[in-house]
């Protein structure tokens, strides 16, 4: 399978690239990112940077929003599937994810490690018994590099918690300007930045006398990695559509 990776020369697509190179079955035919002086002191023109030898089968892509549009319009024109791990999109971006993957099969996860997609299956079953009387609370901890928060994951952690209790539930970011007390249909989230942590995600589930914890912590990035890649060889060969973590793993 012939691989473009967007946002080669970052943390992940470095982490990426050695993931792939450890793979027979895997070739990079590209990379791209903005490094202005790799791409002539170019930024991201996609018809320039994206011509390269061969053709490929799918685009990987852990990079920054700023890259969305000419993505999406690149990968709808050379009719290529797409693995979207990058996160901090706005609400427009998502309905051009969505509206794009009418044309294109993409792939999209906030978080493309096992662990955290078998907590949001965990976090969504405790949520049905225990929201009625337990408050929710989301906790994530991130490396000092990130730009977004809170973390993709953290909101899509929310919002599967949220689907399940009908969308009842309306979001706290910090308690730092709200000076009254926590209503109970609240989730509450909070973003912690320090050192080299790769990534942390508690919800917290807080009762009368009792607190249930769910914890998933990422050792490495190599999770990350693993899990685009699984993406990548699942959407390969699938017809246009919008395909996530729930297809490839919550059966
Ligand atoms: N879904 C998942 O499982 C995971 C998702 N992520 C997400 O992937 C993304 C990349 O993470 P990571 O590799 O750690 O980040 P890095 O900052 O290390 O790399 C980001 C890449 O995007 C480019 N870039 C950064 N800022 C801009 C900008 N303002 N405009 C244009 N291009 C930019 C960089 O180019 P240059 O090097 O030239 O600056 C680089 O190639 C993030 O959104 C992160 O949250 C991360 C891990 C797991
Ligand atoms: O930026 C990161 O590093 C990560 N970002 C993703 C997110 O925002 O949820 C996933 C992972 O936690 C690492």
């Amino acid at each position: 399978m012939k691989i473009i990776i967007n946002g080669c020369n970052g943390k992940m697509g470095q982490v990426l690239t050695k993931q792939i190179e450890n793979d027979p079955d895997l070739e990079i035919v590209a990379g791209v990112d903005r490094t202005p002086d790799k791409y002539k002191n170019k930024y991201p023109v996609y018809k320039d940077i994206f011509e390269f030898k061969g053709k490929a089968d799918v685009v990987i892509d852990f990079s920054n929003p700023y890259y969305l549009p000419g993505l999406l319009d690149y990968c709808i024109e050379k009719n290529l599937p797409i693995v979207i791990a990058t996160t901090g999109f706005s609400n427009k971006d998502y309905k051009d994810i969505q509206k794009s993957s009418k044309k294109i099969p993409i792939f999209y996860s906030a978080n493309m490690s096992l662990g955290i997609n078998v907590l949001i299956k965990l976090v969504r079953e405790a949520a049905k018994i225990l929201a009625e009387s337990f408050d929710i609370e989301i906790i994530e901890k991130h490396h000092n590099n990130k730009i977004d928060a809170p973390s993709g994951t953290a909101y899509m952690i929310a919002n599967k918690i949220n689907e399940e209790l009908n969308n009842s539930k309306e979001y706290v970011f910090g308690r730092y300007t709200k000076k009254e007390k926590r209503n109970k249909n609240e989730i509450g989230i909070h973003a912690i930045r320090g050192g080299t942590i790769v990534g942390e995600h508690s919800v917290i589930f807080a009762g009368l006398d009792e607190i249930i914890e769910i914890k998933h912590t990422a050792m490495s990035k190599n999770i990350f990695a693993i899990g685009a890649i699984k993406a990548a060889k699942f959407i390969v060969n699938k017809d246009k559509g919008l395909y996530s973590m729930d297809d490839l793993v919550i059966t």
